[in-house]
C-alpha cells in the first residue's frame, strides 16, 4: 500500500512557474498537512492530483498506479473556492455528487443522512445552501467530499473561517477517515493546528516541497533556542558569544537561537558574568518558527 503518490510534478500559468518538480506522497492512514506562503502552488498541486488541471510534466500514482479518470473518482476533494450551487438544497445537492461518482439512489441517500448528521447540519437539510452561514456552508462542503465514501481526501484550506466547534468536528473526521486507512492531505495557515493534527508536514516554497517530515523531525531539525533570564545583565551580554544570534530581550528575559557549531555552554558562562541568572532553557522551535524561517530563506531563482 503506497497511498497518494505526487511525483515530480512541473507546471506553468504562461511566464509564472506555478510547481518545480513538486514531490511527496501521502500514505494510507496518515493525515498530511500541507503547508506554505500564498502563492506556494499549494491549490495548483491539488487541482493536478485531482486532475481537474493537467501537469506539464511529473505523474500523479495511487497505490503505485497513475491516477485515471476511474481512480480520481474515489477522491475527495474540498476545492478552496468552494462549489456548492447556491440555489440548490443541502440533501438534494449531497445526493447528487454521490450519485454523480457512482452510488444507488438508496446509497447516495442513506450516506446524504449518515454526513449531515455527522457535520451536525441535519437540520438544514430542506435549506438553500445560499441560505446557510459560511460555517455550515463548509460543513456541506465537506459532506460533499466525504459523501461518496471516497478512498482518498484533498482538501484545501478546509478549516478557513470555521468556529472553533466546527475545527474540532472537522479535525475529528479527518481522524477518523485516516484511522480508516485514507490518506488525508489538507493545506493550512494554522500552524497550530497542523502541528497539533498531523502526522507528517511539507513545506512548500516557490512551487517546490523543502520540508518534509514529522512534526518532531522538522522541529528537531531547526535551529535550537534559549531562553536566559538575567536580570542584571546589559543589553548586548550574549554578543561575541561564537554561534549565537540574540532574537530579542522582553524584561530581563533574552532570546536567543544557536548556529551551527554554537555551544549553550558558552551562554551559559556569559549569562553568569552578568549576575545571578534565573532561568536557562533549551527550546525546540515551533512549525510557525520553522515555517518562517524556511519561507524567508531567499528565492528559488525561476
Ligand atoms: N489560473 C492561473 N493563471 C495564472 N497564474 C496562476 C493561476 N493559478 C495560480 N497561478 C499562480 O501560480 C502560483 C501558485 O498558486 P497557487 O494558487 O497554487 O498557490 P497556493 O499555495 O494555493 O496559495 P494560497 O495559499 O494563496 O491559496 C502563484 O504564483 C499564482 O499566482
Amino acid at each position: 500500500m503506497t497511498g497518494l503518490e505526487i511525483d515530480a510534478i512541473s507546471k506553468r500559468y504562461g511566464d509564472v512557474v506555478a510547481l518545480r518538480e513538486m514531490t511527496f506522497d501521502v500514505r494510507p492512514g496518515e493525515l498530511f498537512g500541507f503547508v506554505g506562503s500564498n502563492g506556494a502552488g499549494k491549490t495548483t498541486t491539488m487541482r493536478i492530483a485531482l486532475g481537474v488541471l493537467s501537469a506539464d510534466a511529473g505523474e500523479v500514482r495511487y497505490d503505485g498506479q497513475p491516477v485515471t479518470h476511474e481512480t480520481r473518482r474515489h477522491i475527495g476533494y474540498m476545492p478552496e473556492e468552494r462549489g456548492l450551487y447556491p440555489k440548490m438544497k443541502v440533501a438534494e445537492q449531497l445526493t447528487y455528487l454521490a450519485r454523480l461518482h457512482g452510488m444507488s439512489a438508496a446509497d447516495a441517500r442513506a450516506s446524504t443522512e449518515k454526513w449531515t448528521e455527522r457535520l451536525g447540519v441535519a437540520a438544514r437539510r430542506e435549506d438553500e445552501v445560499q441560505k446557510l452561514s459560511l460555517g455550515n456552508q463548509q460543513r456541506v462542503q465537506l459532506a460533499a467530499a466525504l459523501v461518496h465514501e471516497p478512498r482518498i481526501l484533498v482538501l484545501d484550506e478546509p478549516f478557513s473561517g470555521l468556529d472553533p466547534v466546527a475545527v474540532d468536528v472537522m479535525s475529528a473526521v479527518l481522524k477518523e477517515k485516516a484511522a480508516e486507512g485514507v490518506p488525508v492531505v489538507f493545506s493550512s495557515h494554522q500552524l497550530d493546528l497542523v502541528e497539533r493534527l498531523c502526522d507528517r508536514v511539507g513545506i512548500v516554497r516557490s512551487g517546490q516541497m523543502v520540508e518534509v517530515g514529522t512534526v518532531g523531525e522538522l522541529r528537531s531539525g531547526g535551529a535550537a533556542r534559549l531562553r536566559v533570564d538575567v536580570p542584571e545583565a546589559g543589553d548586548g551580554w550574549a554578543d561575541g558569544v561564537p554561534g549565537v544570534r540574540v532574537l530579542g530581550r522582553k524584561g530581563t528575559v533574552t532570546e536567543l537561537e544557536l548556529g551551527a557549531g554554537a555551544d549553550d555552554q558558552d551562554v551559559l558562562k556569559a549569562a553568569l558574568a552578568t549576575g545571578p541568572v534565573r532561568e536557562f532553557a533549551r527550546e525546540q522551535p515551533s512549525l510557525a518558527d520553522l515555517f518562517r524561517s524556511v519561507v524567508t530563506t531567499e528565492e528559488v531563482p525561476a
